[in-house]
């Protein structure tokens, strides 16, 4: 893999999408200790202004390294017979409540080593960024016991250190009820409380707390209680939430200062405000969407007239999203959900940064970290237009070309 890693360095005449807007005309980005340093329009662009600088890529498409802000990549087996089930007509929900679903990525989890789960997650990672991720998130949730969620906490930090990729990690120990609990949900929700979240935070691994808000998940009350152990333990807060049905779970996340609510198709209008006051970010799961073959639509013109963050992620997991492209999810976000294509790419940087709680990242501005695309395309547009593998000419980590072709 060709890397190059001069401290100094220049990308000339690029278009640039700087993670809100595409800059009208084409810049000269200067790179300097991992960082951006300069911004130029090409045509104001003097070699003064980087004296020493080797020029590490010229043309294409210049946008923040895309940041995949909700993901399930840490798993083991895979769930292709319950995708037929479902073309057969059976429901997620049903499957589910028959233990099925989630419960069945628990039981292969569960029995898969830390090794055997790095070997499983790589390709699906390695997928991520070969399609110009440089940030994602990994929410643990097939585990559902002590050891099980930070064992697979663990694994999603590992990763991070496998690949040039920033892990964020997220505890999930409130996915599902798993059958040790069947009708003692409140005592499960005790040990999240108590032994999950307190050991994860002594550890250090897991940045944030996300529950499953639904009827085959768990209830507002309880995530309530989830929320403020998370709190208590200087823990952010998601939630998946209005999926299935509307519960109230992403005004109730708002409530508590959630970083996110995601999924989001059966929200209503109070709970649009809410996000709204809070500053909450509406992260789109079009994947999920797509594979579920949902029809309810997210309220997204509701989500633009009150001015919520909209970002869009992979949900990149072995039941409803088992989809490791990102840029596919810009596609289906605007053929599905009618984002515009400029609404679209930003979620997919500034506004999925905004979701993990990182306004540092997804930015294409001086001073932010070098996380860049470069890609070979003529317009950013093109990136939610065409569904192409291969585009990616550059993936810059930390201010490193650390894949090129
Ligand atoms: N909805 C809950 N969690 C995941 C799906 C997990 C699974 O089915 O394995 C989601 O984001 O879609
Ligand atoms: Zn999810």
């Amino acid at each position: 893999m060709p890397t190059q890693s001069t401290s100094k360095q220049l990308w000339r005449d690029v278009q640039v999408f700087d993670g809100l807007v595409q800059l009208s005309e084409a810049m000269t980005v200067l790179v300097e200790d991992g960082r951006i340093a300069g911004l130029w329009p090409a045509r104001e662009f003097n070699e003064a202004h980087a004296q020493g600088a080797a020029c590490a890529g010229r043309s294409g498409v210049l946008t923040p390294g895309l940041v995949d802000c909700h993901t399930h990549l840490v798993y083991a087996g895979n769930r292709a017979g319950e995708f037929e089930q479902r073309l057969e007509g059976v429901s997620y929900e049903e499957i589910a409540r028959a233990g099925g679903g989630i419960l069945s990525s628990v039981r292969a989890t569960r029995a898969a080593s830390e090794d055997e789960l790095i070997a499983a997650s790589l390709p699906r990672l390695d997928a991520l960024l070969a399609d110009g991720v440089t940030t994602v998130e990994i929410k643990s949730g097939y585990g559902l016991t002590v050891a099980d969620e930070l064992k697979m906490l663990r694994v999603a930090r590992r990763l991070g250190q496998l690949r040039p990729v920033r892990v964020i990690t997220t505890l999930l120990g409130a996915h599902a009820l798993p059958p040790e609990y069947a009708g003692r949900a409140d005592d499960y929700v005790s040990l999240v409380c108590d032994e999950m979240i307190p050991a994860a935070a002594a550890e250090g691994l897991a940045d944030a707390v996300d529950v499953f808000c639904e009827g085959i998940g768990f209830s507002p009350a309880q995530c309530e209680r989830i929320y403020l152990a998370a709190k208590a333990h200087g823990l952010a807060i998601k939630a998946h939430a209005e999926q299935l049905s509307n519960l109230g779970g992403s005004a109730l996340a708002a409530r508590y200062g959630a970083l996110s609510a995601d999924h989001i198709e059966y929200l209503d209008e109070a709970g649009v405000r809410a996000m709204a006051e809070a500053g909450t970010v509406a992260v789109l799961l079009p994947g999920a969407f797509h594979v579920l073959r949902e029809t309810q639509l997210p309220p997204i013109e509701l989500l633009r007239q009150y001015g919520v963050p909209m970002a869009v992620a992979s949900d990149a997991n072995p039941g409803t999203s088992p989809i490791c492209m990102p840029t596919l999810m810009a596609n289906l976000a605007c053929t599905l959900f009618r984002l515009t294509p400029r609404e679209a790419l930003s979620g997919m940087t500034a506004q999925a940064a905004r979701a993990l709680g990182r306004l540092d990242l997804g930015r294409i501005e001086v001073g932010a970290p070098a996380d860049l695309c470069l890609w070979d395309i003529q317009q950013p547009a093109e990136l939610a237009y065409a569904v192409q593998a291969g585009r990616l000419r550059q993936r810059v980590f930390k201010g490193e070309v650390v894949y090129a072709r």
